[in-house]
């Protein structure tokens, strides 16, 4: 075994043993130490360690400040700081996605992220509590506890947190993607549904709770169904507390407050409505039971009873003539009032994440004024669960985009710089997961592309779907049709594995139709709130418009998109789900990106657990074994020709290579000839020349010594190692690493005449670096063994 292996390294980069047994002994060794925290060059792998360490302190916060990556131990506040420093430095903006499965540690993450960019943009302002804040209230409407996790986030989010010129927080804005709302009315065994219920009916004061008829959660149906009311660890009355003062904080009135209360506790009543079949001119229908929970709910959403009752209990339809009405019969009508409660709830959230956004963003107040920004997504990770929907398509359909970037930006940018520049490299096969994109929803009848048009027509069902992507993407290999004519599931080859989806609900889920019936409901509500949520069906001409009279989509969006025959088609959630995808792809393309791999390291959500396959599944599909390679074989450092000769025209001899008569290529080859005597690993291509991380260690080293001479010191070495970072021409991982290697290689090299001088320089650079960097320096002895 190699000595990294037995002691573990920080950088998985440095590890001998380079396979996939070497990278999860590596995470396991340092697991076992309590730390959590690994490089793959500037990716962050970070295991979920399932305890509180004590490494998220002010002073941990200090010490991560202005240094560089790689300066000191793996750390988020590590990359925290160098997307802060980066976004400062380069005038460009930053994103950091942070991945992971359920479990694995991105919310935590995420809210670590942004704890540190408020502590070093260091005005401790309003707006840094109020971003700050956004966090609890967030998480009260949109986590949950689940067999996975405690605090399980059902949504997507993206925070992009705006800079001022000064790099003082000035605002932020929140993108949320896709909220689970069948969680409002049905939950797994062991689940909750979400924290918010819970928080009010335990922290709510009595007076308060009697004026909403509300009880406890043993009482609610939608509360109960996976027979789990609380939640170990998690103090529902203090989490309560904690939200009431963050919405007052995001600027939240207390008619607000009292008002999503009031929407809650109606969808706590609608809930217990209780139906009787009945048989009407022998059709099955259904009538409420009347109880306190139905006349409750009704006056909470301020709709007359009745009208409420006929909109829950039938159907009404568009004949060639006229509008004519369908009873529900009581399966039926149960399903109707789900959706209803699923409509307000969803809302609900849109209205939240939209309070908290007119609180915390700051339109810029000149169009042209460039801001600074960073983003954090923290979204959901690949799912594949004994039964899989249509959620967890657009879930992996989303991990798979994700995926994409990551690729192209680790690996395919890279390929295609050396391909372009005809250098030749040994190419490293990776995975690429484009072609499953391209099935998913690029080709031409893509999947994405079936289902909204299936469900647009009126006479699509989930069995005419699952034909027609049989047929289309049947032969491929990223399609895997159902065994049989009966059998309603089909495949993916995702690159996480196969998930198997159950085609069963796709469509009606897709439509996310709610009734023009309850449509009209709201209408007529004096609920402001509701109105509000609801405002864009109720506003927009849609319902006259719709191209199924009897449907009205709820989704929010007012993009309604053009059908062939000029009238508008409402969008469907695959539709808007692309949109916002889109979106939000063009936005990270444009950043420089920061990865965190977040890890599981068990399912037990027990601290100090390691379960290796579990682990290995992790990191097999995250890439990190080839992103190691690409590293390894890759050439971090390029220039030009013409950069590479403004730097070094100094080391060229021109007695060997002559520039008025030759190339800047030969001159660049010469010098590196000359200097790194064979020895170094480089090429030339077209236009640049591609070096290893050595080499310019050795050229710069040289440098300084063409320069000063025998007067060479540690501040000259600095200085040259600064002026590479500052042109970004090197991945500027650590200022420190590269002045030891360079004043090593200085001092040890062949350009310090005698022993003594070489002794000196050494002297001094050891400490500079002990001053400068003192967890660095320990660290150094270890690697370099310059003691
Ligand atoms: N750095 C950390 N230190 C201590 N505990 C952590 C850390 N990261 C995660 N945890 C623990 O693991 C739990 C799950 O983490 P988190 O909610 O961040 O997962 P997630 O990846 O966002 O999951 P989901 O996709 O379900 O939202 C946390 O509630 C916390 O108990």
């Amino acid at each position: 075994m190699h000595p990294t292996s037995v002691k573990g390294v920080d950088d998985m980069i440095r590890l001998g043993d380079l396979h996939e047994a070497g990278l999860l002994r590596n995470l396991l060794v340092r697991h076992k130490e309590g730390t959590i925290y690994t490089y793959t060059g500037s990716i962050l792998v970070a295991v979920n360690p399932y305890q509180l360490l004590p490494i998220y302190t002010t002073e941990q916060v200090h010490m991560y400040t202005d240094r560089r990556l790689g300066e000191l131990p793996p750390h988020v506040f590590a990359i925290a700081d160098s997307c802060f420093f980066n976004m400062r430095r380069n005038k460009k903006n930053q994103c950091c996605v942070i991945s992971g499965e359920s479990g694995a540690g991105k919310t935590e993450s995420t809210k670590l992220m942004l704890q540190f960019l408020a502590a070093v943009s260091g005005q401790h302002s309003w707006i840094e509590q109020q971003i700050l804040e956004a966090n609890p209230i967030l998480e009260a409407f949109g986590n949950a506890k689940t067999v996975r996790n405690d605090n399980s986030s059902r949504f997507g989010k993206y925070i992009d947190i705006n800079f001022t010129k000064g790099g003082a927080i000035e605002g932020a804005r929140v993108e949320q993607y896709l909220l689970e709302k069948s969680r409002v009315c049905r939950q797994a065994p062991e689940e909750r549904n979400y924290h918010i219920f819970y928080y009010m009916l335990m922290g709510m004061p009595a007076e308060q709770k009697k004026n909403l008829s509300l009880g406890s959660a043993a009482e609610y149906n939608y509360l109960t169904m996976g027979k789990c009311t609380s939640c170990e660890g998690r103090d529902d009355v203090k989490e309560y507390a904690h939200f009431r003062s963050a919405l007052k904080i995001l600027m939240f009135t207390d008619n607000d407050s009292w008002e999503v209360s009031r929407l809650l506790a109606a969808i706590l009543h609608l809930g217990n409505v209780d139906y009787e079949a009945t048989i009407v001119n022998n059709l099955e229908g259904c009538d409420i039971l009347q109880s306190s929970h139905f006349k409750m709910a009704s006056q909470l959403l301020e709709v007359d009873p009745k009208a409420l009752e006929k909109s829950l209990t039938q159907r009404s339809f568009m004949t060639a003539k006229e509008s004519v009405t369908k009873p529900l019969a009581s399966a039926q009508a149960v399903d109707c009032r789900d959706a209803f409660v699923k409509a307000i709830y969803g809302r609900l959230f849109l209205w939240v994440v939209g309070k908290i956004n007119a609180a915390v963003y700051k339109p810029a107040e000149d169009s042209k004024e460039v801001r600074q920004s960073i983003g954090l997504l923290d979204i959901f990770g690949f799912e594949n669960f004994a039964k899989n929907s249509f959620e967890q398509l657009c879930i992996n359909f989303a991990n798979e985009q994700l995926q994409q970037f990551f690729v192209r930006h680790v690996f395919k940018l890279e390929q295609d710089e050396y391909s372009r520049e005809n250098i030749v490299w040994q190419h490293i096969q990776y995975q690429d997961n484009q072609s499953t994109l391209d099935v998913l929803a690029n080709k031409s009848l893509n999947m994405m592309a079936l289902i909204d048009e299936e469900s647009n027509f009126p006479k699509g069902t989930d069995a005419t779907l699952l034909q027609k992507m049989n047929q289309v993407h049947g032969k491929g290999v990223i399609y895997i049709p159902p065994k049989n004519n009966y059998e309603t599931q089909f495949g993916i080859k995702h690159f996480a594995g196969e998930v198997f989806y159950d085609s069963k609900g796709f469509l009606e889920k897709n439509r996310d139709a709610l009734s023009s019936d309850l449509i009209q409901l709201v209408e007529t509500s004096t609920n402001k709130l509701l109105k509000q949520a609801f405002h864009d069906v109720l506003s927009s001409s849609t319902i006259k418009r719709s191209v199924n009279p009897r449907m009205i989509i709820t989704s929010a969006s007012s993009s309604l998109r053009q059908t062939s025959d000029g009238k508008k088609r409402v969008p469907t959630l695959t539709g808007q789900f692309r949109q916002s995808l889109d979106s939000l792809m063009k936005t990270l393309t444009v950043c420089q990106p920061y990865f965190i791999r977040c890890i599981k390291p068990n399912d037990f959500k027990r601290p100090m657990l390691f379960d290796r396959e579990l682990c290995m599944r992790q990191l097999r599909y995250s890439g990190m074994m080839e992103t190691i390679r690409i590293r390894k074989a890759g050439y971090p450092v390029r220039y030009t020709f013409e950069e590479f000769l403004i730097r070094y025209r100094v080391l060229l001899r021109t007695s060997l290579c002559d520039p008025k008569k030759e190339s800047k290529q030969k001159c660049c080859e010469s010098i590196c000839e000359s200097v790194l005597s064979g020895e170094g690993d480089w090429k030339t291509g077209k236009t640049k020349i591609f070096l290893k991380e050595d080499d310019l260690v050795q050229l710069t080293a040289k440098h300084v010594y063409i320069q000063h001479g025998s007067e060479s010191s540690a501040e000259h070495v600095k200085e040259a190692v600064q002026d590479c970072i500052n042109s970004s021409l090197l991945e500027a991982k650590s200022e420190a690493k590269w002045v030891q290697m360079v004043s090593s290689a200085h001092a040890q090299g062949p350009y310090v005449s005698s022993r003594q001088k070489a002794d000196s320089v050494k002297a001094e650079m050891v400490d500079y670096a002990r001053e400068k960097w003192p967890m660095f320096f320990s660290r150094f002895f270890e690697v370099v063994k310059l003691s």
